[in-house]
């Protein structure tokens, strides 16, 4: 099986201006000068206005943090108001995209359809996509939470071939555990983070599943993130409220090991 190195990714979401950005960015950066960078790959993912100023950070005092950015359209350019595209972020250094984020499922009515473009889109521009999927809390009390992301899965990566899938992250994020507090057990999470490698086997490659990184997000905190990264086929999180905030987040950097 090939190492993959964990993925710490925050998602700030809806929170900060480009000086509140810098300002975070700085005392992260402080907050991780024990952090031993090799251990896992650390990304913020503030919204696009703050993008710009996070690059100068990060370039001007080379800090050893990626970042990205929370959607990308599914358009490279033309008439589409409002839209990012996949080279505008590629150009500002972004490693990462989110794709199918299930606040942008529920609030912007994306669907798999949708994402798909949008996965596709950020690979056309050397961008990382970070597909995310999960139930919500009526799949998950019917125990359907499995063909569901599974469903998910098959539908954001129509197209998308057996190199573009090795270079993955998948992000199981149950509905029910954002920002409620109430985190997935590490069996439930490694339930269906499982399944979806498995999945990404039979649709591609054994090479392609050992390689892509499927992690979890719901509710991390440094003092469940231990339980959570233990498990077989978890490489990481994607945090959202934690993340915002320096040394919390520093902590899970480490992977909640002190
Ligand atoms: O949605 C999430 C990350 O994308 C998770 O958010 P919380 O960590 O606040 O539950």
């Amino acid at each position: 099986m090939a190492e993959r190195k964990p993925l710490i990714a925050g998602n700030w979401k809806l929170n900060n201006n480009h000086l509140e950005a810098i300002a975070l960015v700085q005392k992260l950066a402080f907050s991780l000068k024990d952090t031993d960078f090799d251990a896992a790959e650390i990304a913020v993912l503030p919204p696009f206005t703050n993008l710009r100023s996070v690059q100068t950070l990060v370039d001007g005092d080379k800090l050893r943090i990626v970042y990205g950015a929370q959607d990308v359209s599914a358009h490279e350019k033309g008439a589409y108001t409002g839209e990012v595209s996949g080279p505008m972020l590629a150009k500002l250094g972004c490693t990462y995209a989110l794709a199918g984020h299930s606040e942008r499922r529920e609030y912007h009515r994306e669907d798999d359809a949708l994402v798909n473009q949008k996965v596709k889109a950020a690979f056309a521009a050397d961008l990382t996509p970070i597909l995310c999927l999960g139930e919500g809390l009526d799949v998950r009390k019917a125990g359907d939470q499995v063909s569901h992301t599974l469903a998910q899965l098959e539908g954001a990566l129509k197209d998308v071939t057996a190199e573009q899938a090795a270079r993955l992250v998948v992000a199981y994020e149950p509905v029910w555990a954002i920002g409620t507090g109430e985190v997935a057990t590490p069996d439930d999470a490694q339930e269906v983070c499982g399944a979806l490698r498995g999945r990404l086997g039979e649709l591609y490659s054994d090479e392609a599943a050992g390689t892509a990184r499927v992690i979890y997000g719901g509710s991390v905190k440094s003092d469940n993130i231990a339980g959570i990264i233990g498990q077989e086929d978890i490489d990481g999180a994607l945090v959202g409220g934690a993340s915002l905030k320096p040394d919390e987040f520093a902590k899970l950097a480490r992977l909640g090991r002190e």
